[in-house]
């Protein structure tokens, strides 16, 4: 749906966004991360239009950004990182000029949908900042696009506006609706995104569905055991799981090698004729994966 090759882009003759390649499948959330000034708002500028790239191409549902801009306005739903409207205009009359201007209905159900029913009489100038987000996600979404493109959607947003948004784009996925999340929320990327892209310095350090790229960091599982008679404390080393503390009563390994280590102490509560009443295994999160690159790369 989205393909992007080789894109370069400079300010002043600097490259922030540096040969870089990815590409999106119909129906697909993916989500761009990375540290502050990583590249991500500039590539998601470039995708939309908005900037003008130095190098590299842009193919969106067939269409090449630079030749066919039109054809993708019509298909691309797009709420900026930082957006404005006039301060006097009200959030009904930005919907109806919006849907006016693509000639259909007015879409009225989506200020219902954001919770801007009550305001939609109020001001742009005197609305919140979560309020301003919330409608522009509503006009995003006003002309039905098939792709839709969101800059740090929730920041900002109090956790019910959070969880809204989080609901309407599993509604989009559902209608099978491509869409380019760019967030520094790691557990909103971890708990939407079919794959994630983690930018560091203007290219992809990383690339992969949430699942993959948790595995492939370099921190270990942690697997925390509770048994009925504790005897596998004190800990110590037990065949691929490596003792880390006890804590509560319960005991800590850590292991690269999830399964055998988790079999070794299973293996080991049995012999000892006692009993599991809690086994979590816990992965290295998203947040630690993304630290564990950021300061590789440094
Ligand atoms: N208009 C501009 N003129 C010059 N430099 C710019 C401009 N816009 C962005 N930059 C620089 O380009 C780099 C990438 O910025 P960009 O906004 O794309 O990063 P980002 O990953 O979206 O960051 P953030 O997470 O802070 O939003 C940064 O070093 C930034 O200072």
């Amino acid at each position: 749906m989205i393909s992007v090759n080789n894109l370069l882009k400079k300010y002043n003759g600097v490259p922030v966004v540096n040969n870089l390649n990815f590409s999106v499948q119909k129906g697909e959330v993916f989500g761009l991360l990375g540290p502050n000034g990583a590249g991500k708002t500039t590539t998601l500028e470039c995708i939309e239009g908005m900037r003008k790239s130095d190098g590299g191409e842009i193919n969106i549902s067939g269409f090449n950004i630079q030749q066919q801009e039109k054809e993708i306005r019509k298909i691309l739903g797009i709420q900026l990182q930082v957006a404005s409207l006039p301060e006097n205009l009200h959030p009904k009359e930005a919907m109806q000029l919006i849907c006016g201007w693509n000639g259909q209905q007015v879409r009225l159900d989506l200020l219902k949908r954001f919770g801007l029913e009550s305001l939609s009489n109020k001001q742009y100038g005197q609305m919140s900042t979560g309020q301003k987000r919330r409608l522009h996600l509503a006009l995003a979404l006003a002309c039905n696009p098939t792709i839709v493109i969101l800059d740090e959607p929730t920041a900002g947003l109090d956790v019910q506006g959070r969880a809204e948004l989080h609901e309407a784009v599993r509604e989009l996925k559902d209608k099978n609706t491509t869409i380019i999340l760019a967030t520094h929320d790691m557990s909103e990327a971890e708990s939407l995104c079919d794959r994630i892209a983690i930018m560091i310095q203007g290219q992809i350090a990383t690339i992969g569905t949430p699942a993959q790229i948790t595995s492939a960091a370099r921190r270990e599982t942690r697997i925390t055991l509770l048994t009925q008679n504790n005897s596998l404390l004190p800990g110590h080393d037990i065949g691929d799981a490596h003792f880390s503390k006890e804590k509560d009563g319960y005991g800590v390994w850590t292991s690269k090698d999830t399964a055998n280590a988790v079999i070794a102490l299973l293996n080991n509560v049995r012999h000892n004729e006692d009993k599991v009443i809690d086994l979590r295994v816990e992965r290295p999160s998203l947040e630690e994966a993304f630290l564990d690159l950021i300061e590789g790369g440094q």
